[in-house]
């Protein structure tokens, strides 16, 4: 246990993320007052079996009143409403984050809100899973995992200091990017990988009425990872690809252009090209793990929640 960071936590959005969240704060200790506030009764009424939170209340703007740390857990494209219903009862001094895969979207539409006296930071841990809602969070599920804020020009640099310490009690290792570059990075290393998984896996469920059953018959594991990813909720991930669309079709165009490549070398017999291609390609997964970035490694991570065990 550590002392309390934060004397009453309020979490809008209780799904995978909000859980996760809850259920850190909860095994660490690090606040005294854990509100919890969903849209759905039955996924509120599960946060309180769950012990998430020490208080459950259905509506956002009660859910903020007094809280030192508002966070906000939701698909992306419903940021704009939370903001606007829990804006009139923000505590002036607290700390208003988020959770969202995109930022310059999220900013745009939840910054008008925000009140003067407010500090509003933006945040994106990267970390999770395909699935949702109160029972797929776990505790544990940020360590060691990068939480990238996307600060405003006016934010306030302790309150910054004061969430990033709320992030590094979870495990995180912290970072600031400007929004739009922060939007970039993720389109190529998470928004494209999932767009590719969801369109690999339509193409062989088009394909099977072809094949009867054997793409799942003998789907090996390099189809069953893309079937994972292209598991992960709908909703999220068409809020993901509307709200960072330039950047999106950005990568898209780039990714489209360099499968011409090796389509063309394919075609034409060119295996130096292929082989050169997946040398380098190989390098680069030899060097994350070489970074000692591989979480798949069985001793990845040690951190103040183990000591719990
Ligand atoms: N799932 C993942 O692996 C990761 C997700 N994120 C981001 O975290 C956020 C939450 O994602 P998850 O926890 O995975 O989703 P989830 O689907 O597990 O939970 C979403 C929660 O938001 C609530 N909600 C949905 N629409 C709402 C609305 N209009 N108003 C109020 N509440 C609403 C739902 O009731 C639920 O409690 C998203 O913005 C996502 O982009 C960030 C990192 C990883
Ligand atoms: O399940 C996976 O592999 C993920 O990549 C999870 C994930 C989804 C969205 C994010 O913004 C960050 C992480």
């Amino acid at each position: 246990m550590t002392d309390p960071q934060f004397n009453r936590i309020a979490l809008i959005g209780i799904g995978l993320i909000g859980s996760s969240i809850a259920r850190d704060v909860k095994a660490l200790g690090l606040a005294n007052e854990v509100v919890i506030s969903s849209r759905s009764t039955e996924t509120l009424k599960r946060a309180e079996e769950l012990e998430l939170g020490t208080h459950y209340v259905s509506s956002a703007a009660e859910a903020v009143k007094d809280a030192d740390l508002v966070i906000v857990s939701v698909p992306v494209g419903s940021s704009g409403a939370v903001a606007e219903q829990i804006a009139p009862n923000l505590k002036p001094g607290a700390i208003l984050t988020d959770v969202g895969s995109t930022k310059a979207s999220v900013i745009a539409q939840m910054a008008p809100f925000v009140p003067a006296g407010v500090h509003f930071i933006p945040g994106h841990p990267l970390a999770g899973t395909e699935k949702s809602g109160p029972d797929a969070g776990f505790a544990g599920l940020f360590r060691d995992r990068w939480c990238i804020f996307t600060p405003l020009p006016e934010t306030d640099a302790q309150a910054l200091d004061r969430l990033k310490a709320f992030w590094i009690a979870l495990g995180s290792r912290v970072d600031d990017m400007d929004p739009q570059h922060h939007d970039k990075v993720l389109a190529i290393v998470s928004h494209l990988p999932h767009i590719i998984a969801y369109n690999i896996v339509g193409t062989a469920d088009d394909l099977e009425t072809v094949t009867e059953s054997e793409v799942i018959k003998y789907s090996a594991s390099g189809f069953r990872d893309f079937t994972r990813l292209a598991a992960s909720d709908p909703t999220m991930w068409r809020d993901i690809c509307l709200h960072n669309k330039d950047a999106i079709l950005e990568m898209l165009a780039r990714f489209s252009e360099d499968l011409a490549y090796l389509q063309r070398a394919i075609r034409w017999g060119e295996g130096d090209k292929l082989f050169e291609l997946f040398t380098r390609t190989r390098d680069v997964r030899r060097s994350i793990i070489q970074a000692g970035q591989d979480v798949d490694a069985p001793d990845f991570g040690r951190h103040a929640l183990d000591q719990k065990k």
